[in-house]
């Protein structure tokens, strides 16, 4: 279909009047209008047929229309006329690339700003707005905005100040309704301005200013120009007052195109629409080829496209980029090397047909995890048809896919088809795949987290002292099981066995502002929605349930915010810990990162990194215990969550507590915001020191009470909290010296630490969060013939003391100590420190074993209703549930260690 430019435009190529009334002159037609350049304000002195090339930087004299090339040159200007003719657009404007098109459209953007743009959006362009994410402080929503209606919960009435959409996407050719979007966002956010990426398509086949968007941006470098030759961006608006913006940013950076590159794009637009239209009829004669070999392809002109009707209510055809998946990742990688004609390279648009796999290559910068929660698969091809003839092109692609073994000759059919190999294949995997992708299984995650102990600088680190931490042997885990209902189940056996469930319709989800896939939440709290969990599904426990509600505000919080449009997982979480609870070892973080790690793997936001090839060759292999096998980028997108619940838990925490629970190992942690550099470096040498933990059972401790204590005593007395603080900051950094000096010898690094564990406990004295109980701990150690360091450790008023074994320390001594502190009601544990941090039970199939260990009773736990016999053994996942919450405590760590390999951070 050969499009009409919109005919209440006026264009400077009008149609002739007609001679008669029944000689009438229909528009002209939009190949016609790209053949013919003609600026009727612009006539050439010499009457040349092609627009001079006016390469010079400066005009001399100065009442003519030009003076600098950067402001504006005749050959561009030509250009930017005949664009706007196009594109049935009031302003054109011509810049140096596609990317350098966004920015300029970016710089419109004001901090604090919000824009909401696609999930599946070019490498390129999220690069730049993750830039104006963290340079300019505009917030930038991700969101598939293939789905109108998830795009809606974003669209905040004032905040929202742009929405960026593509459509068809690449690589994926899914459809956004950029026409339904755009009434969306005009509705809610009337000063919002709509942007729309048409690259794919060209003005030729869709013009987006027709169907509700205030500016289109193109990489000229594609289609407009055709022969990869050139990098341009062309910007189209019909807004005077964006235009007028627009051209200011442009004069102001500098990006304007260049003459020459002007004119190479003013002669690539004359043949656009012949380009395309042959590009396009090819494409379809490739994709009706792969489909009925049964390959599954991506492509909107095909029947089965789920995006097809909407697509072509908006735009005029299909376009040349198709894409389509083989089943196998090596197969693929045979294909697109078997290839002769069809160039192995990134871009499209151009004459000449490409081939590419966007995960090996366009696409090889985005996290594999981030890309299997798009959706990309690592097997697809892309197809970028060009002008060659169509009957070259399907020979050279079915020799590539004859000889990668994708396809065979059928005798009975007399034709080829689809190698069974590779088919038998596909159905087998996809077989498993459904299987290992059938709900219950993607919704079953096993994880667990250590506690930590804070050696120096607890407190302090709220105040943006360095503190020194390190995880211990005892952990929280976190079980994940799917539910049949529409609804969602916490139990927290540690806390009076507490169980709640709630219908997933009836949670406040009209106070939630969702939180888009790569985006992080806030700096603060919502505390709207804290209220809204409260008094809605919260609003029937007591006030003695202070600790169960904390832990299910943290949990129902990040369940809310994490939820994927309409996508709302029925799960039940238990939590069990080894670790105390409320004793000063972190018990709140390891949760909140069990929470955390269970909640973005249930909703698909990060996933466990594919199973390695079993090594081959003569090569040494190391076994590293699964340590490592969870990637840097997962680990810090779940510590930014189980941070948020810290802040449920803990009112302001420092984020040393949650750092040490998904890292493990021991961390010198300085947090951000203060003078001092923060971040935080990994420790060694802490591993062979022996610490004795003893918990003072003091009740009814609070954390979050005791910060806030010391918040406010800085506020009332800053002199002396600010010596407190440096001197503090100063046994951190002496403690750091120390644990580096390769040449302290280690009874010498013993006493310094000793010194200092003692002097660090006299100020958390003066601070005021020692407690009683804690004084006769350290007491009790110091005496005669003991003479131990001891601290409190983590939060204090009750809690834990730490306190530090030297090697030489007598093991008669050491029971007499720990029978001592038994006989005063006091729980002693020995422990090593900086073990493992995050750990996630590996979900596949040849990593799983039969635990041996029988569940037990644990006196005093109440089985909840719904909770099968637990009599069991936890040989299938779906056993796994009863005996996770029946096991006894002290079993519990070696029964989640047989049930198969765990891999950690
Ligand atoms: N296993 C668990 N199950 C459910 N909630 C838990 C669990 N462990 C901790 N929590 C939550 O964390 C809270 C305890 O946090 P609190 O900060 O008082 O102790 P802590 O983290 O052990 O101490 P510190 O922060 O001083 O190291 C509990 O009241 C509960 O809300
Ligand atoms: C008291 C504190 O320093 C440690 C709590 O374990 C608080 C924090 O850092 O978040």
């Amino acid at each position: 279909m050969t499009p009409v430019i919109d005919p209440k435009m006026t264009y400077d190529l009008p149609t002739p009047d007609p001679e008669s009334p029944v000689r009438t002159r229909k528009p002209y037609r939009f190949s016609t209008l790209c053949a013919t350049v003609e600026n009727p304000s612009q006539k050439d002195q010499y009457g040349s047929s092609s627009v001079p090339i006016y390469q010079t930087a400066t005009f001399k004299g100065v009442a003519g229309e030009y003076d600098y090339s950067r402001s504006g040159n005749p050959t561009r200007s030509h250009l930017e006329h005949h664009v706007a003719k196009i594109s049935s657009a009031a302003h054109a404007f011509v810049v140096s690339s596609g990317m350098a098109a966004l920015d300029v459209i970016l710089r419109l953007l004001k901090p604090g700003d919000e824009i909401i743009a696609g999930d599946d959006l070019y490498g390129g362009t999220n690069r730049l707005l993750t830039y104006i994410k963290t340079h300019m402080g505009v917030i930038v929503h991700h969101v598939d905005t293939t789905d109108t209606q998830a795009v809606i919960p974003f669209i905040h009435p004032t905040k929202t100040a742009m929405v960026l959409l593509e459509s068809p996407t690449n690589p994926l050719l899914k459809i956004a309704d950029l026409a339904a979007v755009a009434k969306e966002v005009k509705e809610r956010a009337p000063n919002a301005i709509v942007v729309a990426d048409n690259t794919m398509m060209s003005p030729y086949l869709q013009r987006p200013l027709e169907h509700g968007s205030d500016i289109v941006y193109d990489s000229a470098t594609k289609y407009l120009s055709g022969h990869h030759d050139l990098m341009a961006g062309v910007i189209t608006c019909n807004r005077d007052d964006i235009g007028k913006q627009i051209a200011f940013i442009i004069n102001s950076v500098g990006n304007a195109l260049t003459p020459i590159d002007s004119f190479l794009l003013l002669r690539g637009i004359k043949t656009l629409a012949v380009r395309m239209d042959r590009q396009q009829a090819s494409a379809g004669q490739v994709a009706t080829y792969l489909h009925s070999l049964g390959f599954s392809v991506h492509y909107p002109g095909l029947p089965d496209h789920p995006g097809r009707d909407i697509h072509h209510r908006i735009a005029d055809g299909s376009g040349a980029v198709l894409s389509f998946e083989t089943g196998d990742k090596e197969l693929s990688e045979k294909i697109v090397a078997g290839t002769h004609l069809w160039g192995i390279s990134v871009s499209f648009g151009c004459v000449n047909s490409l081939i590419s796999m966007p995960c090996v290559m366009s696409h090889a910068s985005i996290d594999p995890a981030v890309r299997a929660a798009r959706g990309l698969p690592e097997d697809l091809i892309r197809l970028c048809v060009g002008i060659e003839d169509p009957t070259d092109l399907l020979d050279d692609l079915e020799h590539a896919l004859i000889d990668a073994g994708a396809i065979e000759f059928d005798a009975v059919q007399n034709k080829y088809v689809r190698a069974r190999k590779t088919q038998a294949g596909d159905i087998l995997a996809s077989a498993i795949g459904k299987l290992n992708t059938k709900d219950s299984k993607e919704l079953e995650w096993f994880i667990s987290s250590p506690g930590k102990v804070i050696l120096f600088g607890e407190h302090a680190v709220v105040h943006g002292v360095t503190a020194i931490a390190a995880s211990v042997g005892l952990r929280c885990y976190g079980l994940t099981t799917a539910r049949e209902d529409r609804k969602i189940s916490v139990h927290f056996t540690d806390i009076d066995n507490f169980y709640a469930e709630w219908d997933i319709d009836q949670l406040p989800w009209h106070a939630v502002r969702p939180v888009a896939i790569n985006e992080h939440h806030p700096e603060e709290l919502d505390s709207a929605l804290v209220d809204a969990i409260t008094s809605g599904p919260l609003s029937h426990l007591t006030q003695d349930q202070s600790h169960a509600r904390g832990a299910a505000i943290a949990f129902l919080y990040m369940y809310l915010v994490l939820a994927r449009g309409d996508t709302r997982p029925a799960i039940n979480f238990t939590a069990r810990s080894t670790l105390p609870v409320g004793a000063g070892l972190g018990s709140s973080a390891s949760f909140s990162t069990c929470a955390a790690t269970a909640l973005l793997l249930v909703n698909k936001r990060i996933s466990m990194p594919s199973l390695p090839k079993p090594a081959t060759g003569e090569h040494v292999h190391f076994s590293h215990q699964g340590r490592r096998a969870i990637p840097p980028l997962i680990a810090e997108e779940v510590n930014r969550w189980a941070f948020v619940a810290e802040k449920i838990l803990h009112g302001n925490p420092s984020g040393v507590d949650n750092s040490v629970a998904v890292y493990g190992g021991a961390l010198a942690y300085t947090r951000a915001g203060f003078e001092r550099k923060s971040g935080m470096e990994p420790i060694t040498g802490f591993k062979s020191f022996r610490f004795l933990l003893t918990n003072s059972k003091v009740p009814g401790r609070n954390t979050k009470a005791l910060v806030a204590a010391v918040g406010q005593k800085k506020a009332n007395e800053p002199e002396a909290v600010a010596n407190i603080l440096t001197a503090i900051q100063s046994i951190s950094d002496e403690a750091r010296r120390a644990l580096a000096d390769p040449e302290m010898a280690r009874g010498e690094l013993l006493s310094v630490l000793s010194a200092l564990i003692r002097e660090n406990h006299t100020h958390l004295v003066s601070l005021g969060v020692s407690h009683p109980s804690l004084e006769q701990i350290r007491e009790a150690t110091l005496a005669s013939p003991y003479d131990l360091s001891t601290k409190l450790t983590g939060a204090g008023g009750g809690g834990c003391a730490v306190t530090l074994i030297p090697d030489d320390f007598s093991e008669e001594h050491l029971r007499n100590l720990l029978s001592n502190i038994a006989e005063q009601k006091y729980d002693p544990y020995l422990t090593t420190v900086g073990g493992s941090g995050l750990g996630v039970l590996s979900p596949y199939a040849e990593h799983r074993t039969v635990s041996s260990v029988r569940p037990a009773r644990v006196a005093g736990q109440v089985t909840p209703p719904q909770t099968p016999s637990p009599e069991v053994d936890a040989k299938d996942s779906t056993e796994l549930r009863p005996a996770f919450e029946l096991m006894s405590v002290e079993q519990l760590t070696e029964w989640a260690e047989g049930l198969g390999k765990w891999l950690y951070v």
